[in-house]
């Protein structure tokens, strides 16, 4: 099988074999076009010989369509996620009309009908939500460190910085500290104050910049880079079932 993860920055594949293992996988970014990026890596995928492509995408109509066209030249059945709230292995509160196919899948990845989770996805965007005993609650969305430094950067004239590392949330002195430390502390604090309202749920996180974040948590975090391909992996076992 073939897994494919179009995020709003990079483009992420596993291969995986028979019994699920991860044979090959690669992450890059698109630039916004992913469907040039694909049809670099068709060569591949044909040597790949899938019998089968799943795919998440949180790219629009618009760029999915050209994946589409793109992936069908590959004479490999594929198909596109679609969110449903009222899945079998979780029922969600939040309006399955809006919500983001990767973050449904990374709490599908993670979810266990036992337990109270709290799923965060750091991707370019950070995603923050709750599940309860396989109910999806709902959550919160933040733009990612670097989409924060791009506003800053963008809506400031004295803020020139664009490069630079996140590496603490104690105060700064100059310009270039206080704009890191600021942005990983609004993130850190999200999640330590949500953390607190809900003490008894077992906080995961995955996607590219969960270890710059996580380290900052004052709470043990799972850290879980297979949540989306387990999801992904849920999600058409279950649909081939039924
Ligand atoms: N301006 C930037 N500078 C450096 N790295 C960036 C920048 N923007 C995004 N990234 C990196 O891109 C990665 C995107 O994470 P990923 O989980 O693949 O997100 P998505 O699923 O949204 O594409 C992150 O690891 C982040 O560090
Ligand atoms: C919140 C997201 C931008 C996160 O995307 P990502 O950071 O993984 O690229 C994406 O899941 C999305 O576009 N969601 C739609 C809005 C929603 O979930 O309500
Ligand atoms: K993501």
């Amino acid at each position: 099988m073939l897994w494919l993860d179009l995020g709003n920055t990079r483009l992420k594949y596993w291969l995986t074999d028979d019994i699920g293992q991860i044979v090959a996988h690669d992450a890059k970014q698109h630039l916004q076009a992913p469907a040039e990026l694909l049809m670099g890596l068709t060569d591949r995928f044909e040597r790949y010989a899938p019998d089968f492509i799943g795919i998440s995408s949180v790219l629009g109509d618009e760029l999915n369509a050209k994946v589409t066209e793109t992936l069908s030249r590959l004479n490999i059945p594929f198909e596109f996620v679609h969110v449903d709230a009222a899945h079998p292995l979780m029922r969600s509160d939040y309006n399955d009309e809006q919500l983001g196919c990767d973050r449904w899948l990374q709490m599908l990845g993670a979810v266990d009908k036992k337990k109270r989770q709290c799923v965060i996805g750091c991707g370019t965007a950070v995603t923050i939500d709750l599940i309860d005993h396989a109910t999806h609650l709902g959550g919160y969305i933040f733009p990612s460190i670097y989409l924060q430094r791009e506003s800053l950067f963008s809506g400031t004239k004295q803020i020139t910085i664009s490069n630079g590392t996140f590496d603490s949330v104690g105060q700064g002195v100059t310009t270039q500290d206080a704009v890191h430390r600021g942005i990983l502390l609004s993130i850190v604090g999200a999640i330590n104050e949500i953390s607190r309202r809900h003490p008894n749920f077992e906080v995961i996180m995955t996607g590219g910049d969960a270890s710059i974040i996580a380290q900052h948590v004052n709470r043990s975090v799972r850290l879980r880079d297979d949540l989306l391909l387990n999801g992904l992996a849920r999600y058409f076992d279950h649909s081939k079932q039924t």
